[in-house]
């Protein structure tokens, strides 16, 4: 991410269909031993969770963050940052620092938040809380909204009220792929998320249709603790939802 001055030149927003930045990421790395089962798995981007509450937080200032983020980058896998309401500042600071790939706004930022970091040569996906249960696509498209020609990938969730993300909770998957296939080729740039694990994320890709999955909690035992096997499974069980599509 270069940094541009604050009255640099700007470009404008763009109504575009962009590719999902990963297919398979793993959120919540809080070791080194975990990113090697992400790798050693075949999934291809692990998250690195900035936001204080949560129970997969890191410090990024820790001697630790920056020796899993090495083995991240060592392994090729894709650097995620997750912040949620955190200031540009505190995100230009971490990406800068850790030389992360892409930053996951989680939160209720501002889209000309989104808009400043990608002028700064950020990317940027951000994570759309729906409510669960049915939703009509005009529904998913109202809360989209202006982040939709931001120039932001997209990532679905399921709202997880004050803890922002990463309880667990599934969104109705049948209204995604209604949703989805109405937006037609613009569906290519988002991503599934929330309450995916082993056992059901081949049936939330056939259903949703998703090509591109993020988890955290589904994959952990106990709660904040990731557990190879899973993160194996997990990865197996995308493919065998990949190959019913
Ligand atoms: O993982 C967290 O603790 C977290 C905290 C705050 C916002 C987002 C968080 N994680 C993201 O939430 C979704 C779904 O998680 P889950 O699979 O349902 O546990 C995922 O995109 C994580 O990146």
């Amino acid at each position: 991410m270069t940094t541009l001055p604050p009255s640099g030149p700007t470009t404008p927003p763009t109504t575009r269909s962009l590719r999902s930045p990963f297919a398979i990421k793993i959120c919540g790395m809080r070791s080194v031993q975990d990113v090697w089962a992400v790798a050693d798995a075949g999934a291809d981007a692990v998250g690195l969770n900035f936001y204080g509450p949560s129970v997969r937080s890191l410090n990024p200032d820790a001697d630790e963050t920056f020796q899993i983020n090495d083995a991240a980058r060592q392994a090729g896998l894709i650097q995620v940052g997750l912040f949620v309401n955190h200031d540009l500042a505190f995100i230009q600071r971490v990406v800068e620092s850790l030389q992360l790939d892409w930053i996951q706004l989680h939160g209720d930022e501002p889209v000309t938040l989104a808009e400043e970091l990608i002028r700064r040569g950020g990317r940027v996906l951000r994570a759309i809380r729906l409510p669960r249960g049915n939703l009509e696509p005009g529904q998913i498209d109202a809360a989209i909204g202006q982040w939709n020609d931001a120039g932001v990938s997209l990532l679905l969730d399921a709202d997880a009220g004050a803890s922002f993300g990463g309880g667990g909770q599934s969104l109705d998957w049948p209204s995604i792929r209604d949703w989805a296939d109405r937006r037609g080729e613009s569906a290519a740039g988002w991503v599934l998320a929330g309450g995916l694990n082993p056992e059901n994320v081949p049936e939330a890709i056939r259903i949703s249709g998703a090509t591109s999955v993020d988890v955290a909690s589904g994959v952990e035992q106990p709660k904040g603790q990731k557990n190879a096997e899973k993160i194996r499974q997990f990865v197996a069980a995308v493919r065998r939802g990949e190959e019913a599509l």
